[in-house]
């Protein structure tokens, strides 16, 4: 066994990892990155990229068998040819994952190491059965991992998850999809609008990461007329049947039992942070439901007895927000204070942003309708719009979907947003920075908003909730002032 010390190791070189080697690496050189699996990171391997790309893909079915409606006639069949569709996925996927590890490999040899660690103690790692380091600091960034249910085991080899989709070499014709999460809605409409039959399976009647009602109802509708999806599933078994997968359910309308044939089935119920296989037991840390108890702010772990410890935790590991630019500052905080420590920094938090890139989008920032319906009735207001008649988006046959807007009664503050529309991660980014600059609704409404776009579709809501907050006019129906639309 070969022994060695160090200050700062960090466990996990994802996206956190990363960024908290380059943190701590400003403040001393005696620093080592621990990779268990393959170098490249989630979001470049299995996660952001290669599930935009093959959105992309289908986005552009999507379109091009939309055109007739705008007198634009594709003469012939369309033939979306899965072999092709893989490669590219594959092809660019594999171009942003060496990008990655181009940026490892330029991480001095002595500062890294693969083998996967457990604590030993809460200063020392065992990496494999091959080396074991002392480091006076710690950072946790080990990522999440795809989990499921036991039952869905009987899918067998038919069983896939995120990790497997992106290195097929064709597209299945059939797949039930299991979690319509953030995950599972934006894989089901892909594969959907590519050809493939999908039928999706929920347990408790959530749609992604919308918490507002009236914009679940409408996520709901709009999914059920492209692709069957039941967010509170009654599914009865799942069997791996002549090498396929067979789900027994009571289908939604009917409320029949069917038994249905996939040639896959998808689960995409959650991804539990990498903690389980660390024997963190070891590391002596207060733990709150199998998870280290750390503060937001500085990223570090507390001892059992409440003191603080010199081990931080960073990215989806902690399950705050297991998004990558959540990651990334992250591991820049934790990797900082481990470099630093004792004399440890509170970093500076973004606005809560997500983005679901389904087609209309889902976004969510600030606070989520959850969080404000914990608060008194009468201390906050709601403003909407829906998208049927906004003129930009009637434009371009994307006017579907929903925005609610909340704001704060008295003080007129913006609080957050939930919305289901065309291209609401661009809305999303202008409602974040309002929120994160503390901005009332008036003053957003004393911004510019250009004719004709979708943005005019958001101050509608911004005016509608002015109102519902009694600091502005109430809201005029066919108001034509702003131009038609708008
Ligand atoms: C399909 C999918 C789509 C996504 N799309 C988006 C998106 O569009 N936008 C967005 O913001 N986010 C998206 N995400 C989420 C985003 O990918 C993650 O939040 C981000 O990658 C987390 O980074 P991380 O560094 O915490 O984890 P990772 O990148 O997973 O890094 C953790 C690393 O730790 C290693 N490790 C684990 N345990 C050990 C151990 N004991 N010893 C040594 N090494 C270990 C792992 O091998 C891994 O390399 C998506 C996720 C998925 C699955
Ligand atoms: N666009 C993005 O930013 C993006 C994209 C993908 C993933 N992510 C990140 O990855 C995280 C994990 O995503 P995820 O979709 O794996 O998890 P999730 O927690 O968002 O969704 C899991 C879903 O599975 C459902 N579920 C649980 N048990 C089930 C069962 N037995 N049968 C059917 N459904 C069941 C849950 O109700 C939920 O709807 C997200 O929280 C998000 O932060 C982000």
């Amino acid at each position: 066994m070969q022994e060695r010390r160090v200050d700062v190791a960090i466990i996990g070189a994802g996206s956190a990892g990363l960024g908290a080697y380059s943190a701590a690496r400003a403040h001393t050189d005696s620093v080592i990155l621990i990779e268990g699996g393959p170098y490249g990171t989630t979001c470049a391997r299995v996660g952001c990229m290669p599930s935009k790309l093959l959105i992309a893909a289908a986005e552009t079915a999507h379109h091009v068998r939309d055109a007739s409606a705008y007198g634009v006639h594709i003469d012939g069949d369309i033939n979306v040819n899965g072999r092709d569709v893989m490669a590219r996925v594959k092809r660019e996927r594999d171009h942003f994952v060496e990008g990655v590890i181009d940026s490892v490999d330029n991480i001095d040899a002595e500062q890294r190491i693969r083998g996967h660690a457990t604590f030993e103690s809460p200063d020392t790692l065992l990496i494999d059965d091959h080396t074991r380091i002392h480091a006076e600091r710690i950072v946790i960034a080990t990522g999440s991992s795809p989990d499921y249910p036991g039952f869905l085991k009987a899918a067998g080899e038919r069983l896939v998850t995120n990790d497997d989709i992106f290195y097929w070499d064709d597209l299945p014709e059939s797949i039930a999809v299991f979690g319509p999460g953030v995950v599972g809605l934006e894989l089901a409409q892909a594969l959907s609008r590519l050809g493939v039959r999908v039928r999706m399976f929920g347990v408790n009647g959530t749609i992604g990461p919308i918490s507002d009602p009236d914009i679940r109802d409408y996520a709901d509708r709009y999914f059920n007329e492209e692709f069957y999806l039941d967010p509170e599933a009654d599914t009865r078994n799942v069997a791996h049947v002549d090498d396929r997968v067979e789900v027994t359910f009571v289908e939604r309308d009917s409320q029949r039992e069917v038994t249905e044939r996939f040639d896959y089935l998808l689960a995409t119920t959650g991804r539990p942070p990498n903690i389980k296989g660390l024997d963190i037991d070891r590391a002596c840390l207060r733990m709150h439901e199998d998870l280290p108890v750390f503060d937001r702010y500085t990223l570090q772990c507390q001892r059992r007895d409440g003191t603080p410890a010199s081990i931080f935790i960073a990215g989806d590991a902690n399950t705050e927000l297991p998004l990558l630019h959540e990651a990334s500052d992250e591991g820049h905080l934790a990797g900082d204070n481990a470099g630093r420590y004792p004399d440890i920094r509170a970093g500076h938090r973004r606005s809560m942003l997500t983005v679901v890139f389904t087609d209309p989008q889902i976004a969510t920032t600030g606070q989520t309708w959850a969080e404000i319906e914990q608060r008194d009735s009468d201390s906050y207001a709601i403003g909407e719009v829906d998208f049927k008649e906004q003129g930009r988006a009637r434009v371009m046959r994307q006017n579907h979907g929903l925005l609610r807007v909340y704001g704060e009664q008295g003080s007129g503050l913006f609080l957050g947003a939930e919305m289901f529309g065309p291209q609401a991660e661009h809305l999303a980014h202008l409602l974040a920075w309002c929120h994160q600059q503390r901005m009332t609704v008036a003053q957003m409404l004393e911004m510019p908003f250009y004719h004709p776009c979708l943005e005019e579709g958001l101050r509608t809501a911004l005016r509608d909730l002015n109102a519902a907050l009694r600091m502005g006019p109430a809201m005029a129906r066919h108001y034509m002032e702003n131009g038609p639309g708008s």
